[in-house]
This record gives structure tokens, sequence and C-alpha cells, in this order.
């Protein structure tokens, strides 16, 4: 089986992630339980970071938060000089909790609301994605309203169809993203735009999706995003100081997946910014780019506990954990696959075919439909990889089964990032019909 990153097998045929056996740390620290690989995701920000700085282009990776949003991941994405995506109130929140330098802060959304347009200006961050009309007239009267100054880039649709899942393509067309480019609703935002007072508008933006593994809709994207800053250069004399081509970049969570490495996504993007600015006297922008996936994926692993076995005859045999569809949605969603491994039988050969289901009271809770694992018998530690992103972002309280813990385990040391919810936690907002009811009079 294929580890990641730091991962290997010690002499006890354990699983170790990030120097500290997996054993352990389900037995510390309980499952299931959310294990990053911080080695790898520093490696993955570097990857994307250096291969800019080697092609003399200046640039901003923004982490693309809601893969995986924490106080802790946000201090660790400032430590590694990344700027930061947030999409909603609560995500900026959090980064402002992680004191996170709000000037490397880009807030996305398509339906921002005031009062976060409002917290966005009381925090200055540096940038607001504007995504549609209402957006930027709100922008532009909160602007003007408090006298302040605010970077905008403009959000666009390419018409690019990247290949990937249906729910997860966001450039094309027929989205609920950004400004059209095709239909003249970009050429309007820009006219808006350009010029309002306080506002400063740095540029376009543009995501095609995620997940995707090849880099022809990137450099596609690239092309269309930098014709239309041609056009408004050659009709209003406006430059554009940025182009944001977004997150997407694909990883592996099987082995039918062939992801490039960053720096190739990044190098084809950046040369076709590079051949066609030069070719048209285009001053060099800068490019940001929002990988989100592609930084938290595959440093992510979910260890559970195996629990119950059930033999369906001749169809299959389900092994319940833990954990399930609450803590891990994709699979439900999006008929996303994974790979999985006994975490205390690594070295026994990983060939019985098995259904690992989750706990919910949902027969779809199913995590890997035909994994491929050892014996496993009640008790064991059962590791589901890349887990990374949009896992514990996307979980929830179903059935009330408490989120898992998270921790950040680094050259064996290992830290506590999100504690395991109680039961206490998950009535925390609960009203008891015992309490008195207000009467108006
Ligand atoms: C605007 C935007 N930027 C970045 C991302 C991050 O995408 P990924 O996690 O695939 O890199 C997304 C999510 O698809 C997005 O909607
Ligand atoms: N949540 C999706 C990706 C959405 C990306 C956000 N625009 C996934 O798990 O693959």
């Amino acid at each position: 089986m294929d580890l990641y990153g730091t991962q290997k097998v010690n002499d006890k045929g354990h699983l170790i992630i990030g120097g500290s056996d997996a054993i352990d740390l389900a037995h510390v620290y309980g499952t299931p339980l959310v294990v990053y690989d911080t080695a790898l995701f520093r490696m993955r920000a570097a990857g994307f970071q250096e291969t800019f700085k080697k092609m003399g282009i200046r640039a901003q990776v923004a982490y693309a938060s809601k893969a995986f949003s924490s106080i802790a991941i946000y201090e660790l994405a400032a430590e590694e000089g990344l700027s930061l995506d947030v999409v909603s109130g609560g995500e900026l929140f959090t980064a402002a909790k992680a004191d996170f330098p709000r000037e490397r802060i880009h807030f996305h959304g398509n339906n921002k609301s005031y009062m976060e347009l409002n917290y966005a200006f009381d925090e200055k961050i540096g940038c607001i994605v504007v995504d549609n009309f209402l957006e930027l007239s709100m922008v532009k009267e909160i602007a003007s309203t408090r006298k302040q100054q605010m970077n905008i880039l403009l959000r666009v649709t390419p018409g690019v169809e990247a290949h990937t899942h249906e729910f997860i393509t966001t450039g094309q067309e027929d989205s609920k993203f950004g400004f059209d480019l095709k239909n003249g609703q970009a050429d309007k935002a820009f006219e808006l735009a350009y010029d309002a007072p306080y506002l400063q508008l740095l540029g376009l933006h543009c995501h095609i999706g995620s997940q995707i593994f090849e880099t022809d809709a990137f450099t596609h994207a690239a092309q269309v995003l930098m014709e239309k800053m041609q056009a408004w250069k050659e009709t209003h004399s406006f430059v554009c100081t940025v182009l944001n081509l977004g997150g997407g970049f694909g990883i592996r969570y099987t082995e039918e997946d062939q992801p490039l490495e960053p720096s190739q996504y990044v190098e084809k993007m950046a040369e076709v910014v590079l051949e066609l600015s030069k070719s048209w006297n285009y001053p060099l922008p800068e490019i940001w780019i929002e990988p989100g996936r592609s930084l938290v994926g595959d440093a992510g692993t979910t260890l559970y506990t195996a629990g119950s076995e059930k033999e369906v005859p001749g169809v299959r045999t389900y092994i319940a954990v833990d954990g399930g569809m609450s803590d891990n949605i994709r699979p439900a969603l999006y008929d996303a696959n994974y790979t999985a491994a006994v975490a205390n039988r690594m070295t026994s050969p990983h060939d019985k075919t098995v259904t690992i289901a989750g706990k919910c009271c949902e027969s779809g809770d199913k995590l890997i439909v035909d994994a491929k694992l050892a014996d496993v018998t009640e008790g064991d530690i059962l590791a589901v990889f890349c887990t990374g992103a949009y896992t514990y972002s996307m979980a929830g309280n179903y059935n009330r089964l408490p989120r898992p813990a998270v921790i950040f385990a680094e050259e064996g040391h290992h830290q506590l990032v999100i504690r395991r919810e109680t039961y206490e936690d998950i009535t925390r907002l609960d009203l008891s019909l015992q309490q008195k009811v207000r009467k108006e009079s």
C-alpha cells in the first residue's frame, strides 16, 4: 500500500505518522482521531511558493481554509508565509483569533452579508473578492460611509469546464459564483468598480473547480482572464495588478488518481501569464492561487476503532467503525473513494475485501466500499488515509455523535489542536422547556 508524507511502519508493524506511533496516538487521544502530518503541509506550501519564486513571479499562495479551518492550521499557515482565503464571518473570526496577518486575508463567498462585509472592513483585511452586483454595491457603500480603503478583486466565471465531479466544478457559465465573462456581467461590474472611491480594484479572480488533474483547464482560464484584462487596458487604460487563478489542484486519494506536483500546476499557468504579458506588453501581474485540498488533504489521516462485524453471505462483510459520515461526508455526498489500512497490523497482507461502515443510522453511511484490509477484529485501529480536506470542516453531529479530536504530529511531537466534542458540547445550545417562558405584558 502507498503511504503519504512522513508515514512509515515501525518494527511492531504499526503505522507511524509525523514520527509518532498511530496506535499510541489512538490510546492517548481516543478515536475517531484526525492526525495531521504537519511536515507534509509545510512541504506542499513550499512547493507552490518556491516555484513562483524560481520563475521570478510575485505571488500569493492563499490557503483555502474551507478545506480545514481551525486556529492552529491558521497559525501554521501564517508561519509558512501563506495568505488565507476565508469564505464567511466564522472563518474570518477564527483567523482573527489566530491573529493571522490581516493584510494577507482574502474574503470570498457568493452571498456575504452586510454584517460580514463590515466585519471585513473592521479587520482591515487584504482583499474582498467581490462575487455579485449586490455585494459590489454594499462594498462601495461601506467603503464610502467609513471613508476606508479596500482592495477588491472581481470573481468571474471564465466558462471553463474542468473535468471533475459536477458538484465541485465552479468555473462553468451555469454557476452560482461570480460575474459571467461572456454575457457582459463582468464588463458591467468593471465599469462600476474600477474608479469607485475608496475601492482599489486589483484585478480578476476565477476558480474553475476542485480535484483537477490536468493543467489545460488552468492555462485556458489564465488565457481567458488575461484577454479580458488586456481588453480593459485598451478601452480604459486600466491595468490589473493581480490575477487570481483559484485552487483546485488534485490529490491522490486512491491509485486511480494521478495528480501533478504543485510545481507543475504553477509552472504551466505561470508560463501562460508570462508569455501573454510579454507579447501584449502587459505589466506582469502578481499571480495569486488558493490551494485548499492540495495543502491539507493527504496530510490528514483519520484513525477509527473497529467495532461490530456483519457478514452478508455471498455479498459482503461490513466492519463498523466509531465514526462515519458524521466526520467524513464525502463518500456519501460525492461517491468519494479512500484507502485504508489496519494501523496495528500494517505488515499483514491487506488482501481481504470488506466494507467499512460508519455508525450513523443511514444505510449509505459507508466510508469505503470494498476496502482491501488485513483481518480486522474488534478493537483494531483502522487508518483511513487522505482525510485532511473537507472532512472535519464538513463534519456534523448527526445522531448526536461528537466530532473527533484533531491533532498535529511532527518529528515525534504531537499536539491537540481541536479537542473532542463532549456530550455537554453537543447540548450547549439546547434550551429546556423547563425554563421560564417570557410573557409579553
Ligand atoms: C474560490 C475557491 N478557491 C479555492 C478553493 C479551494 O479548492 P481546492 O480545495 O480544490 O484547492 C475553492 C474550493 O473549491 C474555492 O471555491
Ligand atoms: N467540499 C468539496 C469541494 C468543494 C470545494 C469548495 N469550493 C469536496 O469535498 O471535494
